[in-house]
């Protein structure tokens, strides 16, 4: 352990670096939270790296996270300000990237607002409807199932977000909003520009800093296509349509909030790209994980047709099917969305058990190593959502089982002033998804012409911050041509009363 130095602070463990660069150059350009959970097997739970001169550290127990991120969210709850993706692409409107200010918190609050447990309760309806069409494709072409859950997040958030239902996802507005994610995955993941390492880049003339004429045409692309949604709403609105929407829900509270149009345009922006992709991603790796623990998907068939019987499963029926919440949650524990973390910055000095931390230091909650810190998770790297169910496994293990296991909290959303707003809503449609897949089929890992199970592997994962299963094929065969029929029928009549 790190002796005490003269001011009684413990030096803050991490791996040597060198002079200038310090650990730049040591940090794998992609899936470094394995790397960061090895260092935390050396260095322990808090260790830094100094990346060219700005002090990072990096948290690998829910115990250090929760201390630092949650209980002193007053001061650990802002962000780095990235020149190019905060500042240019941005222009410090993107609650996503915002610092610890005034504007972030009206932003908040809004989001509150439109994400709360009523409030996502009142939208079920449109996952109902986009749960039954997800399960005709998923069963008609299981090999296509990155599009049908893609289509299915962001045809929720859509509708949710902007009073539109997307048909085939091809629509205009709706590949223009997911090339704005993916141009924000690309822009702010770390290194994409030397301006974020370097903010004194920021000062040189536009001929010799290219990276400003393309931040500033992201930023006109994203804002004209966030200003269109929101004229569209509110044309919609005065011509005297009824659907509710986010947008509805702000122009009609606009005062109260004090946002700007463009901010307000923002927040539903951001609460479409911070949600569809990772609502997608988690029930990607939910299919990769029933290929390779098919008898979880068999313990969970057994509980809905024994609580739910031939029926399709409905929200109401979630406080009985406890092994379906325990299969998703350790899902997101097994293969987090966001396995890095998102980071924190600290707003002010701090110290916490003898380390000292500057001002402006960045915190990375490790999401891989807090979901594989034994002490809370035994047996880590194996997929166990008996964790959730069993009273043998006291760390996780919560009663009554109506309630617990839930996603509410769970570090895979983040942490204290900071944690995923739209948890609500991804819980809801984790559960039904999940629910609703595993009563209609059931997912094969595909056989070989001599019908023997072609290899998969555990962990073949993208890149990026958010990440996903690379993509791999898998069979899904219907549980009887009853229930096939019945989700047809289910959906047409969804389809008649779903909300305009
Ligand atoms: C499985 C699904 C999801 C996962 C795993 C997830 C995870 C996360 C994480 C880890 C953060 C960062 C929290 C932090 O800084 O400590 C976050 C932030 C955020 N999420 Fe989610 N999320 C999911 C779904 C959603 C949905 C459905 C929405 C919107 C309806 C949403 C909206 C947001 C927003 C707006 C932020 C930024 C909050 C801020 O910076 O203040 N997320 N999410």
């Amino acid at each position: 352990p790190p002796t005490k130095t003269k001011a009684g602070r413990k030096p803050l463990p991490g791996p040597p670096g060198k002079p200038i660069v310090g650990n730049l150059f040591q940090i794998p350009p992609c899936h470094s939270w394995l790397k960061f959970k090895e260092w935390a097997s050396t260095y322990g739970p808090i260790f830094q790296l100094n990346l060219a001169g700005r002090q990072h550290i990096v948290l690998s127990t829910e115990k250090v996270a929760n201390d630092l991120l949650r209980e002193r969210g007053t001061y650990y709850s802002s962000r780095e300000f990235l020149p190019m993706a905060s500042g240019i692409v941005s222009r410090e409107m993107r609650p996503l990237l915002l610092p610890y200010n005034d504007l972030w918190r009206r932003t908040r609050k809004l989001m509150h607002q439109l994400t709360m447990s009523t409030a996502a309760d009142s939208y079920q309806p449109v996952q109902d409807y986009e749960s039954k069409r997800l399960l005709i494709s998923l069963l008609n072409e299981p090999r296509r199932y990155e599009k049908w859950f893609e289509l299915y997040a962001s045809g929720v958030i859509f509708r949710i977000g902007f009073s539109k239902w997307i048909e085939t996802g091809e629509e205009s507005a709706v590949k223009k909003i997911i090339q704005v994610n993916h141009n924000l995955e690309r822009v702010a993941s770390p290194g994409a520009y030397l301006v974020d390492s370097m903010p004194v880049l920021n000062r040189l003339p536009d001929a010799m800093a290219p990276f400003k004429k393309e931040g500033r045409r992201l930023h006109e692309e994203e804002l004209t296509l966030f200003r269109e949604l929101q004229s569209d709403v509110r044309r919609a609105v005065e011509k005297g349509y009824e659907g509710q929407s986010f947008t509805r829900t702000f122009l009609e509270n606009q005062s109260r909030y004090q946002l700007s149009d463009d901010e307000g345009a923002y927040v539903i922006g951001t609460l479409f790209e911070a949600g569809s992709g990772t609502t997608a991603a988690a029930m990607m790796s939910y299919c990769l994980a029933m290929c390779h623990f098919p008898e979880w998907q068999k313990k969970m068939q057994d509980e809905i047709d024994e609580q739910v019987g031939d029926r399709m499963p409905e929200f109401s029926d979630m406080p009985n099917l406890p092994t379906v919440r325990a299969v998703i949650k350790e899902v997101l524990r097994w293969r987090p969305v966001t396995a890095g973390g998102f980071p924190h910055q600290l707003t002010k000095d701090d110290e916490y058990d003898g380390f000292f931390f500057k001002k402006g230091t960045i915190f990375h909650p490790n999401q891989w190593a807090i979901h594989r810190d034994p002490v809370s998770y035994p047996d880590p790297d194996n997929f166990r959502p008996d964790r959730w169910l069993d009273p043998k496994f006291p760390t996780t293990y919560k009663e009554p089982l109506s309630k617990f296991p839930s996603l509410q909290n769970f570090s895979c959303f983040g942490f204290g002033r900071r944690i995923c707003p739209g948890q609500n809503i991804a819980e809801r449609s984790l559960y039904i998804l999940t629910a609703r897949i595993a009563w209609s089929g059931s997912i094969f890992k595909v056989k070989g012409p001599d019908g023997k199970e072609l290899p998969l592997p555990l962990y073949d994962y993208t890149k990026g911050f958010n990440t996903q299963p690379e993509h791999f094929d898998f069979d899904m065969v219907v549980r009887s041509q009853d229930r096939h029929e019945f989700i047809k029928k289910s959906l047409e009549e969804a389809r008649s009363r779903r909300p305009e």
